[in-house]
């Protein structure tokens, strides 16, 4: 396959993806290829390496596992931050915060063939993110204040209602202290997509936590399925009557 089809592929997959993992490759039990197989059976569709302690060298050796395990489940592989890691892993995915590489630099240096993330925190920078040119999805928060990302101020849930408000074709995650017990508070603000960290891999059971996750999201997005339909039958009602 062609970069830029490989490209095209990855980005039909991340369209249907509502469930992104971040994880570092530290364990505290079992390994990591066990962790990761359990977790994309579970059914996250979207796992980046986050690891800030790593040099590129053992990034590129944690990346390898990464990559495989992705592989055999069909699901995308995240590269944090690093263009470079990301082009040499074979990344699907390079996501760049506020202050990491810009969009343009990561672009020159990767091309066409490879999908970008970006993260924002506030509306003007969640509204540049749903338009900017060479972005293939943002994401909103941090939703509540997390020791994931400490010293982030989280702009909550009305960042999620706004991201929301834009209905915006490009997909868009909530980030940030999101657990199963206020997962129902995210949908609720209109996001149909999640990245977590701690909930999934300080789960007892990852696997588990990861499918409690992907069957609410499924669920929202079943019930908006349902909701159009009965909003298109009901205009088509009316249209008969007239
Ligand atoms: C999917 C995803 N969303 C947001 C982030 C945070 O990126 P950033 O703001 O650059 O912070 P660091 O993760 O680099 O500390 C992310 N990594 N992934
Ligand atoms: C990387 C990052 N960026 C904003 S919040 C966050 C961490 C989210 O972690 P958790 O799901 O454990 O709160
Ligand atoms: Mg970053």
């Amino acid at each position: 396959m062609s970069d830029t089809a490989a490209a095209a592929d990855a980005r039909t997959r991340l369209a249907g993806a509502r469930l992104y993992l971040c994880t570092d490759a530290r364990r505290r039990q079992g390994d990591l290829a066990e962790f990761l197989d359990a977790v994309l059976a579970g059914g996250v569709d979207v796992v980046q390496l986050r690891d800030k302690q790593l040099e590129a060298k053992e990034e590129l050796e944690h990346l390898e596992v990464f990559a495989e395990a992705c592989a055999r489940h069909g699901k995308l592989l995240a590269v944090n931050d690093r263009a470079d890691v990301a082009h040499a892993a074979g990344s699907d995915v390079l996501h760049l915060g506020q202050g990491d590489l810009p969009v343009p630099a990561a672009r020159a240096i990767l091309g066409d063939g490879i999908l970008i993330g970006r993260s924002t925190h506030s509306e003007a920078e969640a509204a540049a993110a749903a338009v900017q040119d060479g972005v293939d999805y943002f994401c909103t928060g941090p939703c509540w204040p997390t020791p994931t990302k400490p010293g982030r101020p989280a702009p909550g849930l009305g960042l999620v209602r706004y991201a929301a408000s834009l209905r915006t074709g490009r997909p868009w995650f909530a980030i940030g202290g999101i657990d199963l017990g206020n997962l129902d508070q995210v949908l609720e603000a209109g996001a149909r997509r999640v990245v977590v960290v701690r909930a999934i891999t300080e789960a007892d059971d990852p696997g588990a936590a990861a499918a409690a996750f992907a069957a609410r999201l499924r669920r929202a997005v079943e019930q908006d399925a349902a909701q159009d339909t009965a909003r298109d039958a009901g205009r088509e009602g009316t249209r008969e009557a007239e």
